[in-house]
């Protein structure tokens, strides 16, 4: 089935066609920098150029209409129009406590991913925006709604609820949620068949490290903990966002520098991470490079980057009471072996050793622990579009059959 994938960010739309029969990608597509002065559009059908183009896209909806013209523009085998599509599968970031699995798109649906603004503000008001711009394109086929959230619901109440008064809680459902569920479920169930290790009895400790990160403590092949919270910004320290911080910095800062509920909100979402910690890049390629000519603040940013998923690391081998495997995934788990050395390379002690020449040099293969090492490590490249596709092209296909066809 012909599944198109919508991963809409606040100012990016991803998207992914992708064929669930045989899972491949047919065609994978990016629009960034939606609302600035030019945004650029890339979009690559499999074994054909790719193709880039700058103009104004002033919105989401503006940026979808984009993205079917040239769908159809490319006239190849793999899309000779819109009708082709069966099934539209859209990444929403949150879910709250009421969506444990993916759904089919209602007015219902919306209702509610609308009453999660609050507590998701950066990402499911652009993830509802781009439902409704996709629903004008592709009225007759069934939209769904992946939730980032969804693969967390297994998270025990003593590891969901925080420290604060109950009744914040069964008010306003004050506790932790956990994201990026479909990578963290996905590199999981990868792990399981390449080890061909049954999920019963396992502990599985995933690191999702992209622009935005989190780390997972899998029990059974369920989530037992992760490092995200309440929202997005709990947790590691990540491209542009703080991760975990005393909340006393907040009330001390908003007296010292007179901060507005919107400067503290730019200030640990868009101006920390390696971002603040650097004072120039929050992209990780960029500190590596600079921190091999010496750079001082990319190396502390670095330092304190590993530093965290190492203590959480270390957290869930104890929530876990032991691990049998790690996993690296996202932009910066695949493909920085120096970070992976740096946060696992001392940690021998907990029977974890990796083996440089495979970190450094994958080959193809996954694992980058040594013979000798009583923990697996592996590096898996993510594929949250497959999850969502074929979780769509299931619901879609279930919602076309009557009971009585
Ligand atoms: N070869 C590389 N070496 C180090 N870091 C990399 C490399 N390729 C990508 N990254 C980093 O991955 C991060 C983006 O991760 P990605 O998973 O693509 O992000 P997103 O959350 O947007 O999906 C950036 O910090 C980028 O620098
Ligand atoms: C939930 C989240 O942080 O997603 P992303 O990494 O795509 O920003
Ligand atoms: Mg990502």
């Amino acid at each position: 089935m012909k599944t198109l994938v919508i991963n809409c960010g606040s100012s990016s739309i991803k998207y992914q066609l992708i064929n669930t029969e045989n899972k491949a990608c047919l065609c994978k597509g990016l629009v960034e920098r939606i609302g600035a002065v030019t945004s650029i559009i890339k979009q690559e059908f499999k074994d054909e150029k790719p193709l880039k183009k700058s103009m104004v896209i002033e919105n989401h909806a503006a940026a979808l209409k984009k993205i079917m013209e040239l769908l159809i523009e490319a006239d190849n085998d793999y899309l000779q129009s819109l009708d082709e599509i069966e099934a539209v599968g859209h990444r929403v970031v949150h879910g709250g406590e009421t969506f444990k699995d993916s759904v089919l798109i209602d007015e219902d649906v919306e209702e509610a991913i609308q009453q999660a603004f609050d507590i998701a503000p950066l990402h499911n008001p652009p993830n509802l925006e781009g439902i409704r711009a996709a629903k004008k394109h592709l009225p007759n086929v069934p939209h769904v709604a992946v939730f980032d959230t969804a693969f967390h619901h297994s998270i025990p109440q003593h590891a969901y609820l925080y420290g604060i008064p109950n009744r914040l809680y069964r008010r306003y459902k004050i506790r932790k949620y956990g994201f990026h569920g479909t990578s963290h479920y996905y590199v999981s169930r990868q792990y399981h068949k390449i080890s061909d290790k049954p999920k019963k009895g396992s502990k599985v400790i995933t690191c999702h490290l992209g622009n935005g990160c989190s780390v997972t403590a899998i029990k059974d092949g369920n989530s037992y903990d992760t490092s995200m919270g309440f929202s997005p910004l709990e947790g590691l320290v990540m491209g542009t966002r703080s991760g975990d911080i005393d909340p006393s910095i907040l009330f001390y800062l908003i007296e010292k520098e007179e901060l507005s509920l919107a400067n503290v909100h730019a200030l640990l979402n868009k101006h920390s991470g390696l971002l603040g910690l650097s004072g120039y890049a929050a992209d990780m390629r960029d500190l590596l490079d600079e921190a091999e000519s010496g750079d001082r603040r990319s190396n502390e940013a670095i330092d304190v980057f590993c530093y965290r998923v190492k203590k959480y690391i270390g957290s869930y081998i104890a929530a876990l009471n032991g691990v049998d495997a790690i996993i690296f995934t996202g932009g910066i788990g695949e493909n920085a072996a120096p970070i992976r050395e740096k946060i696992l390379g001392d940690m021998q002690y907990a029977g974890i050793e990796i083996d440089g020449e495979k970190n450094g040099n994958l080959n193809g293969d996954t694992k980058i622990s040594s013979d000798t090492s009583q923990v697996d490590v592996h590096v898996i490249p993510t594929n949250e579009e497959l999850v969502i596709a074929i979780d769509s092209a299931k619901i879609a296909t279930a919602s076309k059959q009557t009971p009585w066809a």
